[in-house]
């Protein structure tokens, strides 16, 4: 076994399904032990942004590791942005980054690639992970690799490997069992009983769960918990599709001045909310109309708990949910799932193209062949997503990067799915053309651009600015070159046709141009816009 081999066969054994990648001359000697070894499969993409949020995709819909390699210095710093949202949004990636020898390293000259030092990189880095390691020295690597992987699934956050070029095959041991969290079971014990009293003496409990939920694989045990206490379940923004399906007392997603007013006045006017992994993020409650009691609040999340002004350091979310359900006993209470209503039967004519009408084409589309995943960009597409039935889905709900959507619909795609991806004409210029690499790996997802040739949702804050106009590129008519078929579609009529073939098609990507007038928007942003506004106007207005 060497360095780079007892790194793949850990990153395999602790949840990892596949690798993303771009390599470069100090990347080559390890991806080389990558491609010859095929313990994980390797895709590679033409941009950096794209591995890393594919990878951060393909470790949210798995629920393992996502691992993003690249080259340094060029590579590595091309991806920080998107490991930057994997950190924001608790994505557990593990980035892989070739490095120079030692004897490069200490040649005295001023390395390609370098930027101002050769430990920038790493430094850069450790802003964006929770942990790191360059692994110079094969006797200490498998103890420091253990170390690093145990904290990207500790933390749900991403690590940064350095591997210099010349140690790739160094013989090397295998890499140990991951060391276990220490926690104090007492700790955890006076924690839930303090929770659950809270609950008890709460006139209106309110149970909402976020992000963390799900990168920790409890949301069974989070929805037995629900079901057990018997109290109202809301998701976060970024939690939404929580409990999709679950036997718990779901009423929806929060969104405070955007959302449903009847969850907003639940959750803003509880005496006893109980915060699951949620973020506690602008996304999810600056549009709230009324400041949350934070006094009446617990919070758990990134491993501690908060029970109004105390403090429990050190409670895994996984434990604190056990211990709350040892100490809640099964009634054996029934839910039945909130019928929210998603706007259902598009009706196919020639009216225009609205966001809502996209989101309706995709509920009547899964409400005939069943859910599909979805991943969505930043943008009105985003919004949009709210309005589609609870099903899997990826997107930047917190962090809000642009270029999130294809990369992301691809790393589903590398996980054996045929998600559908929601993107907007701006963000498509960015990373919509990693489509080209479906036909290498026999992808073939289906992608709705929302064409309104705008930053629109900059020009829906600010709509006197005309930087915010973008040209018509007609995507549908570049699909063909990159191996996909592309339909540009203006009406309701042609969107349903599209689609209907698009899910007919396999073996090909699948591009619909949806034509949106400027200015049409989809409720939820309308609400978000209007919300905005009225919460940063002065008090006196
Ligand atoms: C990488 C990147 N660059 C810039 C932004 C700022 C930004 C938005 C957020 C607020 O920061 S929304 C938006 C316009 C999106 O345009 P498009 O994809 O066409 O979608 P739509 O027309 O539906 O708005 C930009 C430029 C961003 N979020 N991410
Ligand atoms: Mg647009």
């Amino acid at each position: 076994m060497n360095l780079t081999t007892a790194l793949l066969h850990a990153l395999k054994a602790n949840g990892a399904k596949q690798i993303f990648g771009i390599p470069g001359d100090f990347a080559l000697p390890y991806f080389k032990i990558i491609e010859e070894t095929g313990i994980l499969p390797l895709y590679t993409f033409s941009h950096e942004p794209g591995v890393g949020f594919a990878a951060d995709a393909a470790a949210r819909y798995h629920g393992g590791l996502g691992v993003a390699a690249v080259t340094y210095g060029a590579g590595a710093l091309n991806m920080v942005n998107a490991v930057a949202s994997a950190y924001a949004e608790k994505s557990p990636v593990v980035v892989i980054s070739g490095a120079p020898g030692a004897h490069e390293a200490s040649s005295g000259l001023f390395l390609h690639h370098q930027a101002k030092t050769l430990d920038s990189q790493y430094r850069i880095y450790q802003e964006i992970t929770c942990d790191q390691v360059r692994l110079d020295d094969p006797g200490t690597a498998p103890k420091q690799i253990a170390r690093v992987l145990a904290n990207c699934k500790r933390h749900s956050r991403p690590v940064y490997i350095e591997i210099p070029r010349d140690l790739v095959a160094a013989p090397c041991e295998p890499v140990p069992a991951l060391p276990e969290a220490t926690v104090d079971p007492e700790a955890i014990a006076a924690c839930a009983d303090e929770v659950l009293a809270r609950l008890k003496q709460a006139k209106q409990p309110v149970l909402l769960v976020g992000v963390e939920v799900r990168r920790y694989g409890v949301e069974q045990a989070v929805a037995k918990l629900a079901a057990r206490l018997g109290i109202p379940v809301v998701t976060s923004f970024m939690g939404r599709g929580l409990l999709a399906d679950a036997n718990a007392p779901l009423l929806g997603t929060y969104m405070g001045i955007a959302g449903d007013p009847e969850i907003t006045q639940l959750v803003e006017e509880s005496d006893g909310l109980l915060l699951l992994g949620v973020i506690l993020s602008d996304t999810n409650f600056a549009v709230s109309q009324k400041r949350i009691d934070w006094r009446r609040t617990i919070h758990a999340f990134d491993g501690a708990v908060r029970v109004g002004h105390h403090h429990y350091p050190n409670i895994p979310l996984d434990r604190l949910i056990d211990a709350l359900l040892a100490r809640t006993p099964d009634h054996g209470n029934r839910f039945q799932p909130a019928k929210r209503q998603y706007p259902t039967g598009l009706s196919a004519d020639d009216g225009e193209i609205t966001p809502q009408a996209i989101a309706t084409a995709v509920n009547d589309l899964m409400t005939t062949h069943g859910k599909v995943p979805l991943a969505a960009d930043t943008g009105d597409c985003l919004f949009t997503a709210m309005d589609i039935v609870h099903t899997a889905m990826v997107a930047p709900g917190y962090y809000a990067t642009m270029g999130f959507g294809v990369p992301a619909g691809l790393g589903i795609c590398a996980c054996g799915e045929r998600p559908i991806i929601l993107v907007g004409d701006g963000a498509f210029q960015m990373t919509g053309w990693e489509l080209g690499n479906c036909r290498r790996y026999g992808w073939d997802p289906i992608v709705i651009v929302l064409n309104n040739a705008s930053w629109e949702m900059l020009r829906a804050f600010q709509p006197e600015s005309h930087f915010n106009d973008l040209d018509d590129w007609n995507f549908a008519a570049m699909a063909a070159g990159m191996g996909g078929d592309g339909m540009r579609v203006r009406s309701r009529r042609e969107l349903k046709a599209a689609l209907d073939r698009a899910w007919r098609t396999r073996g090909r990507f699948q591009l619909i141009e949806a034509m949106i007038p400027r200015g049409v928007m989809s409720p939820t942003l309308a609400r978000f816009v209007a919300g905005v506004k009225r919460l940063s106007m002065p008090k006196s207005a």
